[in-house]
């Protein structure tokens, strides 16, 4: 088996190879464009041959992702991963994550992302469940709000595809402030990738502004028999989110209203008079990460509670294994080899997990995971690790 670098000239044995992976015929415009595969950059794959024949594909896309703290970092989204079904188990993806790993070091980033097709298959290459998404199911009719304050702002009700401009604008100032969320290229609204509200299919979309005029929030959705689905209920501000809540809420011939990607420990239930108006699920993985330099990684993000921690993590897919010494104080971490005893041993995938502090270090002791060696070091470390917000990621790539 080869693999090699994948230039412009592979993209179309590329996609149909990864199709073929899937099972799946791709649709395949001359333009490459309204594909969902639009947005992949096509010197960034990785092509697995057999006696010159593909069998098997890997990418990723050059995003950025919003650590704690509101830092922005280069995040390659790992995607296309796919082996022929002819070819599989046999160690094929394995030689590939390798080598798209090492390449990723040599290029010098410091992390990757990717959302997996199951979760059984990225834990051994050492990625980890970083976010969540769930859903909002709410009945309308059981859905008054506890209080009636009027919104200052307005809505006004566009369609796709001539909403692209303002939901990009919009979409880019709410990723950067909010941990674990992913960029979307404007290459990607564009060629009109990936899912919508991206890609332009058949939706509505209600935009809001702020009283002076600012596009601060949207919410693109479709009705379909009596159950109204939003794609995406994006805002930079809480009463803009209250807002289109309030108005998908308000449509007529609807008796429910599905919030996909509803954010993690989000108000807007209790802003219901009736609590259990809405009830979540499922509750599934998202967004996986994968740490490829630890102190580098650490030190980018934002903390909020200082404090220090010996970590000594085990990375058995690149045959590492590390003791830092964590320190914050004031926002910052220093994180340094060390000796000393440490205070946690855990797996580079379980640190992936607590990074964006999305799952707090002491689930993971007590899933038997991460081990605590002495008494306050899993509270300790919730803590430390601990982001302003938790993390959520509904960007699809
Ligand atoms: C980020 C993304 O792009 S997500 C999309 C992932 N792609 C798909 O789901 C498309 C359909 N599936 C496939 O193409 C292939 O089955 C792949 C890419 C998931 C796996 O490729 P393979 O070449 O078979 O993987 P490989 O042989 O390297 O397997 C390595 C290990 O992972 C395990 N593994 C691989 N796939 C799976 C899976 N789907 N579920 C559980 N375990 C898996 C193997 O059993 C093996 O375990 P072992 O080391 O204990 O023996």
């Amino acid at each position: 088996m080869e693999i090699r670098q994948t230039s412009a000239d592979d993209l179309a044995t590329f996609v149909e190879t990864f199709h073929a992976a899937l099972g799946r015929f791709p649709e395949a415009p001359a333009d490459a464009t309204g594909v969902w595969w639009a947005g992949i950059e096509a010197h960034r794959g990785l092509l697995a041959t057999q006696d010159g024949r593909p069998i098997g594909t890997a990418t990723s896309c050059s995003f950025e992702l919003t650590l704690p703290g509101g830092v922005v970092v280069p995040a390659p989204g790992v995607t296309c991963v796919g082996v022929l079904p002819t070819h599989r188990r046999q160690g094929v993806l394995t030689a590939m994550s390798r080598r798209q790993l090492a390449d990723l070091r040599d290029q010098g980033e410091f992390l990757a992302v990717l959302l997996a097709s199951e979760a059984t298959i990225y834990g051994r290459f050492g990625y980890g469940i970083a976010t969540y998404s769930h859903r909002l199911t709410v009945q309308r009719h059981q859905a008054a709000f506890r209080t009636n304050t009027a919104d200052t702002g307005s809505i006004e009700l566009l369609t796709r595809p001539g909403a692209t401009e303002v939901l990009e604008k919009i979409y880019d100032r709410y990723r950067r402030a909010q941990p674990g969320a992913v960029s979307r290229p404007h290459r990607w609204w564009e060629r009109g990738a990936g899912q919508p509200p991206i890609a332009p299919a058949d939706r509505y979309v209600a935009v809001h502004r702020s009283s002076d005029g600012l596009p601060d929030g949207y919410a693109t959705y479709a009705l379909d028999n009596g159950t109204l689905t939003v794609d995406e209920t994006i805002a930079t501000n809480d009463s803009a989110f209250t807002a289109l809540a309030r108005f998908v809420l308000s449509h007529d011939l609807v008796t429910q209203v599905v919030f996909k990607h509803f954010p993690p420990e989000h108000p807007l239930r209790w802003q219901f008079a009736d609590f259990n108006a809405g009830v979540l699920g499922p509750h599934m993985d998202w967004l996986w990460v994968r740490l490829l330099d630890i102190p580098r990684a650490l030190t980018a993000r934002g903390w909020f509670t200082d404090g220090e921690l010996v970590l000594d993590v085990d990375d058995p897919f690149l045959g590492e294994h590390n003791r830092y010494l964590l320190t914050i104080h004031n926002g910052h971490a220093e994180c340094v080899p060390t000796d000393r005893e440490p205070d946690l041993s855990l797996d580079v995938r379980d640190l992936g997990s607590i990074y964006l502090g999305g799952t707090t270090p002491s689930t993971l002791v007590r899933a038997g995971h991460i081990k605590a060696h002495n008494g306050n070091s899993a509270t300790r470390a919730d803590a430390i690790f601990r982001a302003e917000r938790p993390p959520h990621c509904l960007h699809w790539f």
